[in-house]
């Protein structure tokens, strides 16, 4: 079974509609990545998977997306309980204004975890996940603002991992850090992967090829072709998808 199934999916913003008729199945595991010029519908179709498009006015949804077998659009999916199981990492490293320590233990103590050994541990192993103990355990109870941009957005993947989820949604998570942390971020992902299902919106068409298991080239709200990601980009099946991967527009 998929861990996540899209059928036919339409969304509209308003009277617009941003995706048109999506279809895909995502495996346990795997590192999927979302590619396609601006405006496409790369970021919309991810927040779908979370429900974050809820957040926004006149959003209309049609069709079905499931996540390990459960419809999530259903009317009894609680959506705390969603997205527990789904974390998120945006562009910008979005930290809490707290501590580092705070930002980690946030979300297992609003899922209820009281006892300090339980949340030290779990601090300690999700920054360990995101390879960035080494760097800030002397310093656990600093702002994390005093942290670089880069060491920010592995703060923002560990706060993620310390309420364990199954999937990580990452949208452009190093298009605001420079080479070093992006490499750092893209080796992570490498990591991660082995426990997680990772999907992650790229402009960084390289990107896309080092980290990704399959790659969806999305256009004007269509996936075009989705496939694995060595296809994609050595022997597309469709001229557009070839047309992008060879720069010739995008
Ligand atoms: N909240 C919103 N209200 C109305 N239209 C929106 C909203 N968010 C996105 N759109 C529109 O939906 C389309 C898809 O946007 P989306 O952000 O998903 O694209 P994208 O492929 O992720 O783009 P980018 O690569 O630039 O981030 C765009 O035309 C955008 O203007």
């Amino acid at each position: 079974m998929s861990i996540v199934e899209i059928k036919d999916l339409n969304l509209y913003y308003g009277q617009f509609q941003a995706l048109k008729s999506v279809n895909m199945k995502v495996e346990k595991g795997s590192v999927t990545a979302f590619i396609g010029p601006s405006g496409c519908g790369k970021s919309t179709l991810l927040r779908t998977i979370n429900r974050m498009n809820d957040l926004i006015k006149n959003v209309r949804i049609e069709g079905e997306l499931f996540v390990k077998g459960k419809d999530i659009y259903a009317a009894d999916v609680r959506l705390e309980q969603l997205r527990k199981q789904i974390g998120m990492v945006f562009q910008q490293p979005n930290p809490f204004p707290k501590s580092i320590y705070d930002n980690v233990a946030f979300g297992p103590i609003i899922h209820g975890i009281k006892d300090k050994k339980t949340l030290d541990e779990i601090v300690e192993t999700s920054l360990q996940k995101a390879v960035l103990w080494n760097e800030v355990k002397d310093n656990l109870h600093k702002s994390a603002f005093g942290l670089s941009g880069g060491q920010q957005q592995r703060l923002c993947i560990a706060r993620a991992l310390a309420v364990n989820p199954d999937i990580m949604l990452m949208d452009e998570p190093t298009s605001a850090l420079d080479p070093i942390s992006t490499t750092k971020i893209e080796e992570l992902i490498d990591e991660l992967k082995n426990n997680y299902t990772i999907i992650i919106v790229t402009h960084n068409m390289h990107q896309a090829g080092r980290v990704s298991d399959q790659t969806a080239f999305f256009l004007n709200g269509e996936v075009v072709e989705f496939a694995d990601t060595k296809t994609i980009f050595t022997n597309p099946s469709d001229q557009r998808t070839e047309d992008y991967i060879s720069g010739r527009f995008g």
